[in-house]
């Protein structure tokens, strides 16, 4: 058996090299994303290990062509699976994979962190001017604020659990409600969870139904003063509904994650016209997709999405299949 393993950061490649060795199983190593000029780097591998790329989002090509050269997986090195076309996944016979749970608490304590500040009116833009810092940034406590979380799966669960045991009040809104959580938090409908919230955090999958989910007609039910922190993925706000509520309310945002961010991964987000429009206000506060980015979700992602490929090639299943 014989592996690839494409979009590898330096962070990454120790852990592939380290597994790599254990298993006895050679793992071609890419820094490149998958696309069409590097697509051919995967013919005479068995097993390919990937982040979705645009170019994979858009061309049916690619699928085809990989289970051309003999490709019976795909093993997304990610949680969100929204790169992913499953339709054409299965149509050319390859089963996907993702990586689940590398560590919650990787996104769940960042996001607690993003709360902190936003609840404390840390300057999005930092300057010297003492003074002025001191009149902008008066904050609030925890204890004194309401978070709203929606979606209160793996990682939301976390931020739940930590902001309840800071003394926070949590509303939240799940399609899914955890059991455990119901005696902590309120659960709510999205509307009131929205309208109440002083501070929101997403946490729900980009799907279908939960594109541009944040729309005007969501905005406009928000605090004028509320913050928003979207850790999930970009397009879950309508990142132009976004502008026009920053432009007559008092309210900021933090974001980990931004509309299209994909087709900038390469060459910097600084490209992103969403990137350009956001950075107009000063209460807007971007971070690159690090949410995740800790030494050990590097090191679970790394192994679990190894792991995946190889239990489909050896087996022809992975506990991480995602069905249609
Ligand atoms: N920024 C990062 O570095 C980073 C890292 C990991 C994951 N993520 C994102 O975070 C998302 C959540 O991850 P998770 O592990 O908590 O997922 P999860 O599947 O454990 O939890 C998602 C929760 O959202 C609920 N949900 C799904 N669709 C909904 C909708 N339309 N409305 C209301 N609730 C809905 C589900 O019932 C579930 O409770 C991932 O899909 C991924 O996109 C981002
Ligand atoms: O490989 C990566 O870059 C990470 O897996 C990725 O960015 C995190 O993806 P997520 O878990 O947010 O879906």
């Amino acid at each position: 058996m014989k592996l690839i393993y494409y979009g590898v950061s330096e962070e990454e490649e120790p852990f592939i090299q380290r597994w790599s060795f254990l298993h006895k199983i050679p793992v071609t190593i890419r820094k490149e994303q998958i696309s069409k000029e590097t697509i051919e780097y995967a013919k005479g591998h068995d097993g390919i290990c990937l982040y979705p790329s645009v170019d994979m989002r858009e061309n049916e090509t690619f699928y085809r062509m990989l289970s051309n050269y003999g490709m019976k997986q795909l093993s997304i090195k990610s949680t969100g699976i929204d790169g992913v076309n499953l339709e054409w996944a299965k149509k050319y016979h390859l089963q996907v994979t993702n990586v689940p749970a590398y560590s919650p608490t990787s996104v769940g304590h960042f996001a607690v962190m993003a709360i902190l500040m936003l609840a404390r009116n840390i300057p999005m833009r930092m300057h010297t001017d003492d003074q002025l810092v001191r009149k902008t940034a008066i904050g609030d406590e925890i204890q004194d604020i309401k978070v709203g979380i929606i979606g209160t799966g793996r990682i939301g669960k976390v931020v739940a659990q930590t902001i309840v045991a800071m003394g926070g009040t949590v509303l939240a809104y799940s399609r899914t409600q955890d059991k455990g959580l119901a005696s902590l938090v309120s659960y709510l409908s999205l509307e009131d969870v929205v309208s109440q919230a002083d501070i929101l955090s997403i946490h729900i999958p980009l799907t279908k139904e939960s594109v541009h989910l944040f729309d005007d007609e969501l905005f406009a039910k928000m605090k004028p003063t509320a913050k928003i922190l979207n850790t999930a993925r970009g397009k879950i706000i309508d990142t132009k509904a976004l502008i026009r509520w920053l432009e007559h309310s008092e309210g900021g945002c933090m974001l980990d994650t931004l509309e299209d961010e994909e087709k900038y991964f390469q060459v910097g987000q600084e490209q992103n016209p969403f990137y350009q429009d956001l950075m107009a206000y000063p209460n807007v506060f971007i971070t690159p997709h690090i949410a995740y980015y800790t030494q050990l979700a590097v090191k679970e992602i790394a192994e679990t999405a190894l792991n995946n490929a190889r239990d489909i090639l050896e087996s022809g299943a992975s506990m991480n299949t995602i069905s249609l």
